[in-house]
């Protein structure tokens, strides 16, 4: 396990405070903000931060702001309290369907959720104190990197509450551990602890609860001294192959973006604003 001493300098681990905008229409969700980094926590510890539609819809919203917010570089998705990360799809509400929201439609949206999470062109990290369970644990799957508690805990249930991930939450996990591994994750529905976690490579580092937030503060902080540009292109590629044309189209996008901000970009659109013919002779054919 790590401690907070081996990870970093005093000046990466200095602490940092949080502000949480005014007026967020949030009741299931906490959005905290500082110093470039997006805090989004997940905020029904009584049923160790299951997630409702309602809930799955306002950590959209908060993903989005943090996407469209410029000042924000990296994103922490956790849940409130040391005991949970987040226990899945809340077993009270599931219908026949999916699980139903206040009107009575049922959903399965946190897919929805995972998409964006991994489209989203800047680093999401969970920070996992407690049980990252089922949905759960597909959600701290989905994020680029995960940073355990020493007592977090890990595992699908699917097969023992009638119901299974077959998409990513299969595929990624498999990616993520090996076959054999991720098979047997899904086929016994056991738990493992935090360093089982860090050894099949589920986790990036464990470390003591007390300075959990403190060291996942520090890896944003060291992410944010890093292009931007450089992490967006490395997410959309680690997602490329995975996600099929997707992916690619993804990756291509990020492509597309760089290129209109090249001067032989700009000759494109100025020829035609311009109504002439585009000379692109000036432009080097690189090797
Ligand atoms: C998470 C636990 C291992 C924690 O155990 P512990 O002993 O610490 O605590 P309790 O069991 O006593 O729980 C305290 C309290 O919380 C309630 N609770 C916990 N989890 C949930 C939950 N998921 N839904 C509703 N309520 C929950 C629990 O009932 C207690 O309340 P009391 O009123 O009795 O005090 C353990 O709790 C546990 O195993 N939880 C269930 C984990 C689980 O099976 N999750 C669902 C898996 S399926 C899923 O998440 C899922 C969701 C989707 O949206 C999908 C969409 C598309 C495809 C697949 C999906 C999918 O699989």
């Amino acid at each position: 396990m790590q401690s907070l001493d081996q990870e970093s300098s005093p000046a990466a681990t200095r602490a940092i405070a949080w502000e949480t905008p005014a007026d967020l229409p949030y009741e299931d969700v906490l959005y905290q903000q500082a110093e470039g980094i997006a805090k989004i926590t997940i905020n029904r510890p009584e049923v160790r931060n299951a997630f409702r539609p309602e809930t799955v819809r306002e950590l959209i919203d908060a993903f989005h702001r943090a996407h469209m917010d410029a000042q924000i570089g990296v994103i922490i998705l956790t849940g409130a309290g040391d005991l949970a990360f987040c226990s899945g799809g809340d077993q009270r509400i599931r219908g026949d369907e999916g699980y139903r929201d206040g009107a009575g439609i049922q959903h399965l949206n946190v897919l929805e959720l995972q998409r964006q999470i991994r489209t989203l062109p800047k680093p999401v990290v969970a920070m996992v104190a407690g049980y990252a369970i089922g949905g759960g644990h597909v959600l701290h799957l989905i994020c680029d990197l995960s940073i355990a508690a020493d007592n977090a805990r890990f595992g699908q249930t699917g097969p023992r509450v009638g119901s299974f991930d077959a998409g990513f939450g299969a595929g990624l996990l498999a990616r993520t551990v090996g076959l054999k591994k991720a098979k047997e994750i899904w086929l016994l529905c056991r738990q493992y602890d935090a360093e089982e976690a860090l050894a099949m490579g589920l986790v990036n580092t464990v470390v003591p609860l007390c300075d959990l937030e403190a060291v996942t503060v520090a890896w944003c902080r060291e992410m944010l001294k890093l292009s931007p540009t450089a992490l967006r292109v490395l997410k959309s590629a680690f997602n490329a192959d995975t996600d099929g044309l997707a992916g690619i189209q993804e990756l291509a996008g990020n492509t597309t973006a760089l290129f209109y901000m090249t001067a032989e970009g700009r000759e494109g659109r100025d020829a035609f604003l311009e109504k002439r013919a585009p000379d692109f002779q000036k432009f080097p054919r690189r090797p």
